[in-house]
């Protein structure tokens, strides 16, 4: 990367805002995947080492500019301090009185944990305000939230305009190793794109087909998908105005030679919930009041199948509701091939695909497990991240 990174700077004594990502998979208050905090030690323990007074930045959820009490960094920053070792103090705020007074109170080597940055409403604006606010607090900007380098936001690329800006050691290797994923893929190239965030992943689609040979579709994404082939989809997951899209997608695929892959069966359930009643169907076969919850056996067979044969898989979000173990087979069953083809090379993006392959024990099967879903998924497309080209050049 031709980016200066915290090794290019001295960092003595100099309060260093950290932007990371501490988005992490939460149930109940209980942190149920603490990968992207394990992937974020190394620069904060380098920072800690070199004697900077590290100020840690994130967000949490989607809180919508808005205090949302479950959603505050408290049981993170709580957890970092245990991975640490080091008492970790955090603040109720993101900036202003109580945080300067915070920061003030640092020694070199000492960690603080600012607030949810996305209970401002200006973080998702960019809102130059809020980036000199942030700004204010540091003399050095460091960003080693890759999973957030896709967002053009206050505290992933605004601040960069006020202080020096270099990245993280996290950020640096991910680019690496996806850049080197990416220059000149071995094919088969497939692209297995699930999960829930429709919205954000549907557009994904069209400049991945300029790319991959097979590009299979899963989890909630897919009924889009389903139902603009004229399927009934009962209560599954769908983003009727982008039912035009997915059509033309299909299209597309046809004209670029592009596999394209749905699901032939899915298992359906009557409720969202671990207690639901379940039922594998066809894919023209879905009943009105049930909801598409997992791939059905013959379309994991079919997924493994296309893995199996392929030189490098990107994969981002799940192909079911794997958090409940009813619906966890389709994500299981691409996994585990994932985890058998030790001739693919496996790029896991998204924290919830990565807390899958974490909760199944395949982990250190995967070639890389990536910290960003959507972030990878740009990066693969070719976009340029907001969060990296606002940093400082070598
Ligand atoms: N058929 C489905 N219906 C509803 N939700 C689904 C379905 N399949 C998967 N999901 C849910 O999708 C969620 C993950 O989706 P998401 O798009 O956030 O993926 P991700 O890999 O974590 O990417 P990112 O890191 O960008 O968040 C999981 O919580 C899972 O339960
Ligand atoms: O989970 C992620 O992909 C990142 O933390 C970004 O979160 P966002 O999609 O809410 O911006």
């Amino acid at each position: 990367m031709n980016k200066k990174s915290i090794r290019d700077v001295d960092v003595k004594g100099k309060r260093v805002f950290c932007r990371v990502d501490f988005n992490v998979p939460m149930k109940d208050g209980q942190i149920t995947d603490e990968t992207r905090i394990r992937a974020a030690l190394p620069t904060i323990q380098y920072l800690m080492e070199k004697g900077a007074k590290v100020i840690l930045a994130s967000h949490f959820g989607r809180p919508k500019g808005q205090v949302v009490e479950e959603m505050r960094l408290t049981p993170v920053a709580k957890r970092l301090g245990e991975l640490l070792g080091k008492n970790v103090a955090k603040t109720d705020e993101a900036y202003g009185p109580e945080v300067q007074a915070a920061i003030a109170e640092m020694n070199e080597g000492d960690v603080l944990v600012l607030e949810n940055v996305r209970f401002y409403p200006g973080e998702e604006k960019n809102d130059s305000a809020l980036a000199k606010e942030f700004a204010a607090l540091a003399d050095l900007y460091v960003n080693d939230a890759f999973g957030a380098a896709h967002r053009a936001h206050a505290s992933t690329a605004g601040i960069a305009e006020y202080i020096p800006a270099v990245s993280g050691l996290l950020m640096e290797k991910e680019i690496e190793v996806l850049g080197k994923a990416l220059s000149n893929p071995e094919r088969p190239f497939t692209a297995i794109i699930g999960g829930a965030k429709v919205k954000d992943k549907i557009g994904v689609i069209r400049n991945l087909l300029d790319k991959v040979d097979n590009l299979i579709i899963g989890g909630g994404l897919a009924y889009t998908f389903v139902k603009a082939q004229g399927y009934e989809i009962g209560k599954s997951l769908c983003e009727d105005d982008k039912l035009d899209l997915a059509k033309e997608f299909m299209q597309m695929a046809k004209e670029k030679g592009v596999n394209f892959y749905m699901p032939v069966d899915v298992v359906v359930g009557d409720d969202f919930s671990e207690n639901a009643n379940t039922q594998e169907v066809d894919i023209d076969a879905i009943p009105s009041d049930w909801e598409g919850m997992d791939i059905g056996p013959k379309t994991r067979e079919i997924y493994a199948d296309v893995i199996r044969n392929s030189k490098l898989v990107i994969w981002n979000g799940p192909m079911g509701v794997f958090e409940m173990n009813k619906f966890a087979n389709g994500t299981k069953a691409v996994a585990e091939a994932l985890a058998e083809s030790t001739d693919t090379y496996s790029v896991i993006g998204g924290g919830d695909s990565a807390a899958a392959v974490e909760k199944f024990g395949l982990a250190d099967k995967m070639s890389h497990i990536s910290t960003g879903g959507g972030a990878s998924l740009e990066f693969m497309e070719g976009k340029e991240l907001p969060g990296v080209v606002r940093l400082n050049d070598k």
